[in-house]
């Protein structure tokens, strides 16, 4: 197994190299007797034109991270670095829009408009930030996803795994920042999940986007480049060029030392 101590242990990354990190960043649901302490004085760092996965036990924090680091919640201490802004500082308004203009999202129930077309869709975050759409751009994710013959359908006119693409063409149209995928795979048979996973990785290698992505599922994570661990709200590895069967490995450790503190 390659699992690696946890950040900040090892060299320090540039700040140009990262596309989003977390500096101390806590976050205590509730006071008192009934305070949940989800994420615990972490430190990460999300490389640029890196994709990786986000993993850990049931309740271990991955999605208080992903939504701190996507501006989505707040804060109880430390900071998120997001494109070289502490959006910690933010007000809501300016959060809402750097989240339009800076942050793509993927979920894992796609989240398309069933009024609107495939290609309104792709469109619809340019057009709600005001900004002209690139034609070249989104020319090249029509033809990277695959979509050119189905960009005059409805969501309900396309399968799981075609809307997924059309949900990721649309997160990438605005070339931001990051991409925040939560469980893309979650609503797939295993196929169009594989599909839509290549999807992901060529985003990263042929169109150089940031992707960072939860999942529960150790073969979607080995198509990252990257695995984070967490386990009580820590970081508790990195796995790089993650296999299936080295994410597992990783997720049983983790689990042989949640056995042993329960003891
Ligand atoms: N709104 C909330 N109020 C109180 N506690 C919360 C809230 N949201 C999350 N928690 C708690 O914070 C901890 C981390 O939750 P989080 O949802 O981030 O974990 P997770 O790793 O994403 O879990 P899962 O894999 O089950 O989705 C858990 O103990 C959870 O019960």
């Amino acid at each position: 197994m390659s699992m690696t101590s946890p950040e900040p242990s090892g060299p320090p990354r540039s700040e140009s190299t990262s596309a989003v990190r977390a500096v101390d960043l806590s976050k205590i649901y509730g006071e008192g007797e009934v305070a949940v302490t989800a994420l615990d004085h972490v430190d990460v760092s999300f490389e640029r034109g890196v994709f990786t996965a986000i993993m850990g036990p049931s309740g271990s924090g991955k999605s208080t991270l992903m939504h701190l680091l996507a501006g989505l919640d707040t804060a109880t201490s430390g900071q998120v670095i997001l494109g070289g802004v502490d959006i910690t500082t933010l007000t809501d308004k300016q959060l809402t829009i750097l989240r339009r203009e800076r942050v793509g999202f993927v979920f894992q129930s796609f989240n398309l408009l069933p009024m609107f077309t495939a290609e309104q869709n792709i469109a619809l975050p340019s057009e709600l930030a005001n900004t002209a759409v690139d034609p070249a751009w989104l020319d090249l994710l029509v033809d990277t996803f695959g979509l050119r013959d189905r960009l005059s359908h409805k969501p309900h006119q396309l399968s799981g795994g075609q809307q997924q693409r059309v949900a990721i063409a649309r997160a990438l149209s605005t070339r931001p920042h990051v991409i925040f995928a939560d469980e893309p795979t979650g609503n797939l048979d295993s196929r169009s999940g594989a599909e839509v996973l290549s999807f992901l990785r060529r985003s990263v290698r042929e169109l150089n986007q940031t992707i960072v992505m939860v999942t529960h599922d150790p073969a979607a994570a080995a198509y990252a480049d990257r695995v984070v661990m967490l386990a009580d709200g820590r970081i508790a590895g990195t796995i790089d060029d993650p296999t299936p069967e080295s994410v597992l490995a990783g997720l049983d450790a983790l689990r042989g030392l949640e056995t042993q503190v329960a003891r």
